[in-house]
């Protein structure tokens, strides 16, 4: 069961573009002030740097990472997630385009 729909948001409708477009997203805020994104990654192996601890969930296509400090790749499918934590990094490796909701915070 993946999350298709997030209702009751404001969309911050300027997207954050990194990796020269390989991965994009937009901000939402809910009515509580929490903020998450809601992005996609496009094929590419990229390096995230993290801010505040994130998970990373996966509401469409699929990923594999590799979390700082380790040698494993580990995939992130449909309705999966994972963790990051804060001011740390990861490896991404997309090979059909990774569709995701970004808790962090
Ligand atoms: O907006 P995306 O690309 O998902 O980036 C996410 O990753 C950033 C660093 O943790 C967070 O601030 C959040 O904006
Ligand atoms: N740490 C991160 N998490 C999610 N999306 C990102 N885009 C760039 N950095 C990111």
């Amino acid at each position: 069961m993946t999350t298709e729909k997030i209702d009751g948001v404001s969309v911050s409708t300027q997207a954050s573009v990194y990796f020269d477009g390989k991965c994009v997203s937009h901000g939402i805020t809910f009515p509580d002030g929490t903020k998450k994104s809601v992005g996609v990654v496009l094929p590419a192996t990229l390096t995230f740097n993290t801010g505040a601890p994130e998970i990373m969930e996966c509401v469409a296509g699929s990923c594999e990472y590799r979390l700082d400090g380790t040698d494993t790749w580990l995939t992130s499918q449909p309705g999966e997630q994972f963790s990051i934590p804060g001011n740390s990094k990861f490896d991404i490796r997309v090979t059909e385009a990774y569709h995701y909701i970004c808790h962090f915070g």
